[in-house]
């Protein structure tokens, strides 16, 4: 039985101001409770799809919607409101608050106290460092400790969908490693995962499903695993040039 998707985006077209598209007809779907990676060459969109999820660029066409409901015309608010938090790239700590600070802004528009406390014992829970740390200057953490701390922040309005934008960059293979397995700990406790990453074999590693982009568009998609064995994933990313898909499409 096919599940329907839990966010949906369908034939976006979205670009900056005036300059030409970036997303040229991208259709990407993603499962309840299931990591979803994008990968692809630099400057193939996919930061932008984030954007587009998270409602801070509105699409020039195409829909987008959560648990089938229609939120294309959704601002940055609204989207979350729907169940959209977004973890964006590089670092966010405020390094002059704690971590409990810190994870405190994430629930700065719930008003219940009580929902609060739990998320916060939840994210706690799922995100041990950041419990064991819970009283220091964020800025004296590591850097995955810190996008940890971001993790466990977006985590405090209870989103339906995590949008990761490279949570590895600057981070050496370890560190990387025990940021992805948060990662899957988090689609473990039964969030949705949309995931853009440069380093695209680890992430693959840890997802269920992938979708490689190419100049605004998916090329391929599908499970994981079988990207991660597609001869074709291997001319993209172990030495092929990006465009070879365009030119194989073309014969
Ligand atoms: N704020 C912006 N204003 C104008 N153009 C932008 C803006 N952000 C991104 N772009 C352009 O959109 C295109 C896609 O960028 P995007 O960041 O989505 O790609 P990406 O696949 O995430 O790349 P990378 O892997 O390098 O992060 C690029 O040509 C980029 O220059």
């Amino acid at each position: 039985m096919v599940s329907e998707p839990l966010l949906e985006l369908r034939d976006i077209e979205a670009g900056y101001g005036r300059a030409a598209l970036v997303l040229r007809g991208l259709t990407v779907t993603v499962p309840a409770g299931q990591i979803v990676c994008l990968v692809g060459p630099n400057g193939a969109g996919k930061s932008t799809v984030l954007k587009v999820a998270s409602g801070m660029l509105t699409p020039r066409s195409g829909t987008i919607t959560v648990d089938g409901v229609d939120v294309t015309r959704n601002g940055p608010q609204q989207m979350l409101r729907a169940g959209m938090a977004h973890v964006l790239q590089g670092h966010s700590v405020f390094k002059e608050m704690t971590v409990a600070e810190n994870v405190g802004l994430g629930a700065y528009t719930v008003r219940d106290q009580a929902a609060v406390a739990e998320r916060t014992d939840f994210v706690k829970t799922l995100f041990p460092v950041v419990a064991e740390r819970w009283h220091t200057l964020a800025g004296a953490l590591s850097g995955g400790q810190q996008k940890q701390v971001e993790f466990a922040r977006s985590l405090m309005v209870s989103p339906k969908v995590v949008l990761l934008d490279e949570p590895s960059m600057g981070l050496d293979p370890k560190t990387t490693a025990t940021v992805f397995e948060q990662v899957v700990r988090m689609r473990d406790a039964g969030l949705a995962v949309l995931l853009v990453e440069q380093n695209a074999r680890r992430a693959l590693e840890s997802a269920d499903l992938g979708c490689v982009l190419d100049l605004g568009k998916v090329h391929i998609a599908g499970p994981a695993a079988d990207l991660l064995a597609d001869p074709r994933m291997a001319e993209l990313y172990l030495g092929g040039a990006a465009s070879r898909l365009e030119e194989g499409k073309a014969r």
